[in-house]
């Protein structure tokens, strides 16, 4: 919670200011070249921290009679202004040991006062300093929330410069960068933010001076010379901002009035005695630091570190954005059904909306298949009256903690024990590169684990580094037991959006009265394999109707069943020849034929045969393939089959072709001809042989049951060892 607080401070504060704080940020790494570029100026003179104004003055005042008044920079450089010989005034940098003049004064160009107005004021005047000066203080405060966040993150000071786990670019070198550029932006913005202050007087002045002054010397008064005034030998030339000379060098009554950092001296010209001195005014040093500082004028290193500070400002607004736009892009899906209706109900916890990627996605299926379901954050967990499933998705943050909008699931669980009894799942989302991986998605399943109400419906799924592989073995398990048709693609889980690309029409095949299956033949640029998938979308949403396809004689085959209002059955029988549409292909390696193997067997009902017409089409190697198939009618598109069979055999790319129909007199089902074929059956998983299925889900479950029977009778076995095996690859829905 207290996470968030900072986080959203840190975003409010980014929000309003980020356009400002560009333009500030522009134009300080112009400006930071300013100082770089004056540093260059050879105005500058040996050991200069040492020279006192003992030494100093006398040899200017010798060299130029008429002097008005000394100048020292924020480069250190010494401009001296008086009257010459011939009385013309005239103003220069001098060395201040030998009173040699160095140069005339640096001449800001047009281009450099532009930006400077620009950087002050927004050419608005004292309405665009306030503004210029607020943004400032909301850059500063942005930035101590950053390093603030960045402490929590690594879980004190002490780990502040400990490694950082990569999640994505603009994540990382956020981090990465703030760790070193923060404290010089917070100091840019604290020092600038002063100089603001300053200019509206709000940082107290020093004292003026009392100008009403009684000399402690008169035209009696033995004459001092300068350089023994002791208090010209106490001070360093370089502590001096400004020195006024006495207009007249004899009166008595004109004093040498001396500027330093933080305190006005008036001196006697005669006797060299500090007639006056206003406090020392802790706020006016502090204030002259923060202007070296805020204008890079302590030294060129500085200079050159702000410069890139002003450039890593540029930076963090970008991947500041880039983290807020992922973060929010992934939203809970407005819900079809409020909680007290919800059979299913989908807790997530995420704090960067990787989780809620996920969960929206299941959240769909479900829903498509008319489940009563409903998405919520852990943290909303209340009484769900209908409810007969938990499915919870969470990440782990911290150091094994909970994402901030899970962080009150634990004390809410106990406070609303549910009426009846309900299934869980739990799915971690972690990252085994921390030390406790998952390890809130943990102790969230062991909570459940204890709950009266609750009974296991899967083992906890960890999921590391947002695999969808592994998501999609969750999605799997929990479609076997729960018969819900999860898709089992990882593909499908995949974050980004889907890149679609264009396929062509080569052509399609119309449906018969007695068959209502059509082809579709496609022609593509894409690499694709037999048993992948083609993922269209025919309501042009995000909602993919996915279709296994085969490969024969290189084009991409589809086998479709027009469904009266199945719209992308329908969509694609509207398709007409050479005609292009935008769909994508995902690669389904679960599915592919297998390059080695003794025997493969291939089983399918209706349009599930589409894979297997490519995969014995591209068998090449002439693997004993057996194909067992199963439709409702012997017509023209099942004798179609059979005479791409019978070419096939005797190409060996195919051994032999079973088939069933279910509609015809002597009714026999696919499964009928395994149970036909059983020794067959057991043989080949005994001997290594691979089975592959497509077509109905329920058909899979009866064939399951099927081989199972035949492996403990014949093998004396379960069917699940040759399925750990590998040795049944599916495809159903
Ligand atoms: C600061 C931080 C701390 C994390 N701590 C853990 C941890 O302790 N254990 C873990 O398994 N994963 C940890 N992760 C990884 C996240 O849980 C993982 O990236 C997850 O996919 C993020 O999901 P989300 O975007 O839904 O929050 C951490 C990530 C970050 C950025």
């Amino acid at each position: 919670m207290t996470l968030s607080i900072w986080r959203y401070a840190h975003l409010i504060l980014a929000y309003i200011s980020f356009l400002f704080i560009t333009m500030t940020s522009i134009t300080g790494v112009i400006l930071s070249f300013r100082p770089i570029e004056q540093k260059l100026h050879p105005y500058k003179v040996e050991q200069f921290n040492a020279i006192t104004l003992a030494e100093t003055l006398p040899v200017l005042q010798n060299k130029y009679g008429d002097l008005t008044e000394l100048n020292l920079d924020k480069n250190n450089f010494v401009s001296l202004e008086g009257f010459d010989e011939d009385g013309n005034d005239f103003k220069f940098y001098i060395d201040p040991r030998t009173g040699e003049k160095l140069g005339d004064p640096i001449e800001k160009s047009e281009f450099m006062s532009w930006v400077i107005t620009l950087h002050r004021s927004l050419f608005l005047h004292e309405t665009g300093r306030i503004i210029i000066g607020f943004m400032t203080f909301l850059l500063f405060l942005i930035a101590v929330s950053g390093l603030v966040l960045i402490i929590k993150r690594q879980k004190g000071f002490r780990n502040f410069f400990d490694k950082i786990n990569k999640e994505y670019f603009s994540q990382y070198y956020h981090v990465i960068f703030g760790r070193i550029f923060l404290i010089p932006v917070i100091i840019i913005s604290f020092t600038g933010t002063m100089m603001v202050l300053n200019r509206f007087e709000l940082i107290p002045k020093n004292e003026k001076l009392n100008t009403e002054i009684t000399s402690s010397a008169n035209e009696n008064t033995k004459r001092v010379e300068l350089k023994d005034f002791s208090i010209f030998k106490e001070t360093k030339l370089a502590d001096v901002r400004k020195i006024e000379f006495p207009f007249d060098r004899e009166d008595p009554q004109e004093f040498y009035k001396i500027n330093l950092t933080g305190q006005e001296l008036i001196v006697n010209q005669i006797n060299g005695k500090v007639e006056a001195k206003t406090p020392f005014s802790n706020a006016q040093a502090f204030l002259r630091l923060s202007s070296k500082l805020h204008t890079g004028h302590i030294n060129i290193m500085w200079a050159v570190i702000l410069a890139i500070s002003c450039f890593s400002i540029l930076f963090f607004i970008y991947s500041g954005f880039v983290i807020t736009l992922k973060r929010t892009k992934t939203k809970i899906l407005k819900n079809k059904y409020s909680a007290e209706e919800a059979e299913i109900v989908l807790l997530v916890g995420s704090e960067n909306g990787a989780t809620l990627g996920f969960a929206n996605k299941i959240q769909v299926q479900l829903l498509a298949n008319g489940k009563k379901s409903f998405m919520t954050q852990m943290n909303q967990y209340e009484l769900y009256p209908n409810a007969k499933q938990i499915i919870i998705f969470t990440s782990t943050y911290g150091i094994g903690d909970a994402p901030s909008n899970a962080n009150k699931f634990e004390s809410s669980i106990e406070k609303h024990p549910q009426n009846q009894e309900i299934d869980f799942t739990v799915v971690g989302f972690g990252s085994t590169a921390y030390e406790k991986f998952c390890g809130y998605a943990l102790e969230v399943d062991e909570l459940l684990e204890k709950q009266k109400w609750a009974n296991r419906l899967l083992p906890l799924k960890t999921v590391n580094d947002k695999s969808p592989e592994e998501f999609a073995t969750w999605a799997t398990e929990y479609k076997e037991k729960t018969d819900i048709p999860l898709a089992t693609t990882p593909a499908m889980y995949v974050g980004t959006a889907p890149k679609l690309k264009d396929l062509n029409v080569i052509s399609t095949s119309k449906v018969t009265e007695d068959d209502a299956t059509f082809n579709v033949i496609l022609n593509t640029k894409q690499k694709f394999r037999s048993g992948d998938l083609l993922a269209i979308y025919p309501a042009n949403d995000h909602r993919e109707r996915l279709y296994s396809v085969g490969k024969v004689n290189g084009a991409l085959q589809l086998v479709v069943k027009l469904h009266e209002f199945g719209l992308g059955s329908q969509y694609l029988y509207k398709l007409n020849s050479s005609e292009n549409f935008k769909a994508r292909i995902i690669k389904n390696t679960v599915f592919h034929f297998p390059k080695k193997a003794k025997k493969v067997i291939l089983i399918a009902n209706g349009t599930g045969i589409a894979p297997f017409l490519g995969m014995i089409d591209e068998n090449k190697k002439k693997i004993e393939t057996h194909l067992y198939a199963g439709f409702r009618f012997h017509n023209t598109v099942t004798k179609s089959y059979e005479s791409f069979s019978s070419k096939q055999i005797k190409k060996n790319h195919l051994t032999k072709f079973n088939i069933a129909f279910s509609r015809e007199e002597q009714k026999q089902y696919v499964m009928d001809l395994v149970k036909r074929d059983e020794k067959f059956f057991a043989d080949t998983l005994q001997n290594g042989g691979i089975i592959m299925i497509c077509g109905a889900l329920a058909m899979q479950h009866d064939i399951e049951k099927v081989l199972d029977l035949i492996c403990q009778e014949h093998l004396g076995k379960t069917f699940e060892e040759f399925k750990i095996n590998g040795q049944f690859l599916t495809d159903c829905y």
